[in-house]
């Protein structure tokens, strides 16, 4: 578990995190949404070390990352995986080399030991055998599969993903989504998300923030989210099409009662249903 207690981040005069308070689970993808400047990286950018907050603690099974000596900051480093936007590989490394980088840097293990891991989290990935290829020769999904293999080789126990779905088509981002939650799960992992993908954060939101300006606004999972009466939180995800769709049908499916609104195009949605949304009564 990761226990961040009242962060706060300021640049010049500009207060941008305003003490967040949250704790982030492990086994679970712990999702932070929110628009734009609301400072979603700023606060990933602190959990990770990238950035020295002001003030409050961040704490990585009880130890507080802001106090650690540089050599006890280390050891906590080693247990965090991180998949950055475009999967950041380096383009003149092949696959394998890309994905022992990090063994090299925090593993004395030799040669052998070190490309059987590879075999291992390449294979977890479904990869198997593209050791010798070269970043330019993958598709964007694979390589988001190549960044998932390098984030996990050292079995971290904390794994930080920006923008997994960036630049991925709907679908291959659905395949993305799941590998990453099946990964969390069954390692256990507690894993941090930073995404504006409304359907990711239906499909995989075990545990989602609201950031709105620098604080924490709601938090809650993907269900809480369609019911929630948060305001705030409900201008936001109204503005994507998808999360007003999903509540509209999940309310429908737990009350039988579509929400009374003008501007929104649920009967013709469930006109157009190839299946029955409500199964036809036995009476
Ligand atoms: N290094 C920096 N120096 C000064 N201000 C910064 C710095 N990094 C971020 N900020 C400011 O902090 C605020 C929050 O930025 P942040 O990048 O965390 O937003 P975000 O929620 O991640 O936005 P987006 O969804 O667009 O990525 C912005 O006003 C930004 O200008």
């Amino acid at each position: 578990m990761i226990e961040i207690k009242d962060l706060r981040k300021g640049f010049d005069d500009k207060a941008v995190l305003k003490g967040v308070t949250v704790n982030m689970n492990p086994g679970m993808c712990n999702l932070i949404i929110g628009s734009s400047g609301s400072g979603k990286t700023v606060f990933m950018k602190c959990l990770v070390g990238l950035f020295q907050p002001d003030s409050g603690a961040i704490l990585y099974g009880g130890r507080d990352f802001t106090r650690l000596s540089v050599e006890d900051k280390k050891e906590i480093r080693k247990e965090i995986g991180m998949l950055f936007q475009g999967s950041a590989l380096f383009s003149s490394m092949t696959v394998e080399e890309n994905i022992i980088f990090p063994l090299d840097m925090f593993t004395d293990w030799d040669r052998s030991k070190k490309l059987d891991r590879v075999n291992e989290v390449l294979a977890r990935v479904n990869l198997n055998g593209a050791n010798k290829k070269f970043p330019a020769e993958l598709s964007g999904g694979m390589m988001k599969r190549v960044g998932i293999a390098r984030a996990i080789v050292l079995n971290p126990k904390y794994l930080f993903v920006d923008e997994p779905n960036s630049g991925l088509d709907p679908q291959t981002s659905g395949l993305i989504d799941k590998l990453i939650k099946e990964i969390t799960e069954e390692f256990g992992i507690t894993t941090i998300i930073n995404t504006h993908d409304m359907n990711s954060v239906m499909e995989i939101g075990d545990h989602i923030v609201y950031m709105y300006q620098g604080e924490k606004e709601w938090e809650g999972n993907s269900k809480d989210i369609i019911f929630s009466k948060n305001e705030r939180l409900n201008n936001f995800i109204f503005a994507s099409d998808f999360l007003k769709d999903a509540k509209d049908m999940r309310m429908l499916e737990e009350t039988g009662n579509i929400p009374s609104s003008e501007d929104r195009n649920i009967e013709e949605m469930i006109r157009n249903a190839e299946e029955p949304l409500i199964p036809p009564s036995s009476e």
